[in-house]
């Protein structure tokens, strides 16, 4: 019988959601400083964000959907994490809207050691590079989110479970 205790959880400290920190992950989705280029006779600014979405291997077709995320409670308890092998996946808030995502890099199944947690500003958005290990959306503003990822026949979908829970230090 096996009575060993459980492992004890880890914290796992979070931090400013940057591009150059997030690098490892995937890219940062932000309006930049400045104008934008100057489209529909100059009643519009255009951003062109991320011109190389990962969402076309094996067949994979362009899926835009809406998540309506309910407000999580912090500090939050991670125990598993997922990643889509054959496709990114994108998060834009529709609105202010904070959350805070949890990553770590494609390839193997991540040790606790590897995690990194990052929470937006209210108005950036996140592309996860295929394969990143990542925990389901976990906003902190409940409400409603724009994703665009690979939709495909399968589910691209592994998950796997954190060798001991790590606890997400954020007390907003
Ligand atoms: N389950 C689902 O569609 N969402 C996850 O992939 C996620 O990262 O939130
Ligand atoms: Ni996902």
């Amino acid at each position: 019988m096996n009575d060993a205790a459980p492992p004890a959880p880890v914290p796992l400290a979070v931090q400013p959601l940057t591009p150059e920190a997030f690098a490892p992950y995937g890219t940062v989705l932000a309006a930049p400083a400045g104008t934008g280029r100057p489209i529909n006779g100059g009643n519009a600014e255009r951003f062109d964000l991320v011109g190389d979405l990962q969402i076309g291997a094996q067949g994979g077709r362009p899926m835009l959907a809406l998540f309506r995320a309910q407000a999580r409670r912090f500090p939050h308890e991670v125990a598993e994490m997922e990643r889509h092998a054959l496709g990114s996946q994108t998060f834009l808030p529709l609105g202010e809207r904070r959350f805070v995502i949890v990553v770590a890099p494609a390839g193997e199944a991540p040790a606790a050691g590897a995690l990194a947690a990052f929470v937006t500003d209210g108005l950036q958005g996140v592309t996860l590079a295929p394969g990143t290990w990542h925990h389901a959306l976990l906003a902190v503003d409940a409400g409603d989110f724009v994703v665009v990822e690979r939709g495909g026949d399968a589910v691209d979908c592994d998950t796997c479970a954190l060798e001991a829970p790590m606890i997400v230090n954020w007390r907003g």
